[in-house]
């Protein structure tokens, strides 16, 4: 039977699924295939609701709960959309990964222990897919001390890993997050800042369009230097890693906190000029740093679309080549969801999912909890 897995992620971005239907040829991830891929948006009023619970509001539990069967209607239609581009019966797939939706990231703080949520209902997903679940990846590294994220880097690491070279993979997804393999075989990674979520946040605001095509608004607008200036010293960007973030912090609260303390540019376009370069200097101060000799720079998730965005970082990175994963066989769009099959995959077959490196956990661990079909 051919090693089939499914792997599904609404990230950060709040802009809907991304699922892959991944064959593995062994046990290394370098052997994987993705046989299909689909991708749906969230309708409006789902899009509302996760957002909005991303804060604190009203009857949030019983909210929580309905926004978490609404999120797995759209997982299941993403695994039918799979299955019959792909003409493989559910009965094949040896398990789902569902990411779940993130609308708190707390690791570590208030009781030391700290959480991290994300909204889901595996039991209903198993229930309209038949098919074994895997969910709630994050919960079990966090419960040994670490960040529960990013959990990618081990997964880039099997796929975009060579030996002797070094390689950083930069994911552009809500949040920002690297990886960067050493030539000697260490692997660091952490979120290292705000990708898309401000910007969209932005652009809806001033344009009405859920993002910037290509980056093509920013690149119309003037860098504001004293708005850049107080937004890099923001904390988060000096602490050392393992380190992890979210809406939590970069959210539209931060952003107007950033624009009424000081003097900004009044022109939106140069607001969001300002957005895309803390994006390209954050990504690329954390490469510098962690991976100075990376020759090669690979792009994941949506940002790896944004002409302007990929333009500004390899601006900023003169001695490398910075590209978009396809190069490496692996769009963009695939990667995250690829990484949750692989870390379904991992779940079955018993082995730890998280990098102590990364995550800064006690000790390697299996991550997820198994649903059956
Ligand atoms: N053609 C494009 N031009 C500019 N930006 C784009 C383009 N296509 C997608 N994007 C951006 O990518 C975002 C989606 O990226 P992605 O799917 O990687 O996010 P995500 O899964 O929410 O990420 P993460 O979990 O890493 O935070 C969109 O919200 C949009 O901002
Ligand atoms: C808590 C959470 O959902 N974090 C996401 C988010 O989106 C990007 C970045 O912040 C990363 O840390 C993580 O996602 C990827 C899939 C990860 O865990 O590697």
């Amino acid at each position: 039977m051919a090693d089939l897995y499914i792997g599904l992620m609404s990230g950060t971005s709040l802009d809907g699924v991304d699922g892959v239907l991944c064959e593995f040829g062994g046990s290394a991830a370098a052997s994987l295939r993705v046989v299909a891929h689909a991708h749906r948006g969230f309708d409006s009023a789902v899009a509302a609701e996760l957002m909005a619970l991303n804060t604190a509001g009203a009857d949030e539990l019983h909210r929580a709960a309905l926004a978490g069967n609404a999120l797995v209607r759209v997982y299941a239609a993403v695994v039918s959309d799979l299955l019959r581009q792909s003409r493989i019966d559910a009965s094949q797939v040896r398990a789902i990964g569902a990411h779940g939706q993130t609308v708190r990231h707390r690791p570590g703080e208030f009781d030391g222990t700290g959480y991290t949520l994300q909204l889901n209902n595996p039991a209903l997903l198993a229930e309209l897919t038949g098919i074994d679940v895997i969910a709630d990846f994050r919960s079990r590294d966090v419960a040994a001390g670490g960040q529960g994220a990013p959990l990618v880097p081990a997964f880039h690491r099997a796929v975009f890993g060579r030996p002797g070279v070094t390689v950083a993979v930069l994911n552009l997804g809500g949040i920002a997050n690297i990886t960067a393999l050493s030539a000697d075989g260490r692997t660091i990674g952490f979120d290292c800042g705000p990708a898309n979520a401000l910007m969209d946040h932005w652009c809806l605001t001033h344009r009405g369009q859920p993002f910037d095509r290509d980056g093509a608004w920013a690149a119309s607008g003037r860098i504001d230097a004293t708005l850049l200036s107080r937004m890099q010293a923001e904390p988060f960007f000096a602490k050392a890693p393992p380190k992890s973030t979210g809406r939590d912090l970069f959210n539209a609260v931060w952003l107007a906190s950033m624009l009424s303390s000081g003097p900004s540019s009044a022109n939106p376009a140069d607001v969001q000029a300002t957005l895309a370069e803390l994006t390209a200097w954050s990504a690329a101060t954390a490469i510098q740093a962690h991976a100075s000799d990376a020759t090669r720079v690979l792009v994941c998730g949506g940002g790896a679309l944004n002409g302007h965005l990929m333009r500004s970082i390899a601006s900023h990175l003169p001695h490398a080549t910075v590209r978009p994963t396809d190069d490496q066989g692996l769009p963009p769009l695939e990667v995250e969801a690829a990484a949750f099959a692989w870390l379904a995959k991992a779940f079955v077959e018993r082995q730890p999912g998280n990098l102590t490196a990364v995550t800064g956990a006690a000790g390697p661990r299996i991550l997820g909890a198994f649903y059956p079909a």
